[in-house]
């Protein structure tokens, strides 16, 4: 025999095998395998072959099977959700294609205040990014005490938690039209907000008002926030001009930002509103 005959590990079992040398006739080259680590084993005839076809098939169909449990991600001009089934949400709705408009400005700007009317008017979907991360840190997650730090810091929140909570308010309302308010509030979130949901906003809706002006608004609120205090607030106009102005500067390049004078009174205000959202609702209309 041509061969040095052993016994070789695998998974804790012993295998029998046979080294042939590689001129034998004897040992056909579907039966050789290579074992990088050591050069004694090349080739290596398997003198197991059903072991060996077992073991190649069901590889096989591994592979199959993941190549069809693969998470579809494309993108259409209205943008698509990838199904968060596959992370252990249940029984959501597959690839659901949604229209989104990023509801962006400074601290107390009257973001919150304006999306109400636009909802009630329009038919739109309002969410919160921070309302959604007040309401984790209400759930007892185990992200709470971390967000709620960074809250009264007014720092911004990593995009994985924030986008996970947006994903799944998207996937479980029945509506297709949404408001995002607050968010995207830094290129990164921006950046993996669209990688991860294929999303592009249909346009941005900036309301754009002074300093002054939102610190009297944000300190006369009364909701009993956390960071409606001057020197959170502080922080937070730092943060807005320093990471999110940069959002907003990236979507007017595109041609996407609808820029509002905020300054005004509400009522004003939400005339302007209207006038960017009537177009938009009588092109669909008609
Ligand atoms: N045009 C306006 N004129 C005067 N007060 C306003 C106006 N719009 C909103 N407000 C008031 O200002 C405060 C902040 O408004 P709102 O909560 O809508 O701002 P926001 O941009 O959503 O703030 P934040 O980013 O902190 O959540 C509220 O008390 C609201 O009633
Ligand atoms: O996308 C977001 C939205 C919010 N945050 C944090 O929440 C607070 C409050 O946000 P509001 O939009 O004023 O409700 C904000 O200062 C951030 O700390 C965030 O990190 N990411």
């Amino acid at each position: 025999m041509d061969a040095t005959c052993g016994v070789r590990k695998k998974k804790g079992r012993e295998l029998p095998f046979k080294i042939a040398s590689p001129n034998s006739s004897a040992t056909p080259y579907f039966f050789w395998a290579i074992n990088k680590s050591d050069a004694r084993y090349r080739p290596l005839r398997i003198t197991f072959p059903p072991y060996f076809c077992l073991r190649y098939f069901s590889s096989f169909f591994f592979y199959l099977q993941q190549f069809r449990k693969t998470k579809p991600s494309y993108q259409t001009s209205m943008g698509t959700v990838v199904d968060s089934s596959n992370q252990g949400a249940g029984s959501l709705p597959t690839n659901k294609k949604v229209s989104v408009i990023f509801v962006l400005g400074g601290p107390g700007s009257g973001k919150g205040t304006q999306c109400a009317n636009i909802v009630e008017n329009f038919g739109y979907t309002h969410l919160s990014a921070g309302d959604l991360l007040r309401a984790e840190i209400k759930s007892g997650s185990e992200n709470g005490t971390m967000i709620s730090n960074m809250i009264k810091e007014g720092k911004i929140v990593p995009s994985e938690v924030t986008i996970k909570l947006l994903q799944r308010a998207i996937q479980e309302n029945g509506n297709d039209k949404f408001l995002i308010d607050g968010f995207p509030r830094n290129e990164e979130n921006r950046a993996a907000f669209e990688s991860v949901t294929g999303i592009e906003p249909e346009f941005v809706l900036f309301f754009d008002c002074p300093e002054e002006e939102m610190e009297r608004r944000l300190l006369g609120r009364n909701q009993g926030r956390e960071d409606d205090n001057i020197d959170t607030i502080r922080k937070r106009f730092k943060v807005f001009l320093e990471s999110s102005l940069p959002v907003i500067e990236y979507y007017n390049s595109k041609g996407k930002v609808r820029k509002i004078d905020a300054a005004k009174p509400v009522g004003e205000v939400f005339e302007a509103v209207k006038a960017v959202f009537a177009p938009t609702v009588e092109k669909v209309a008609a």
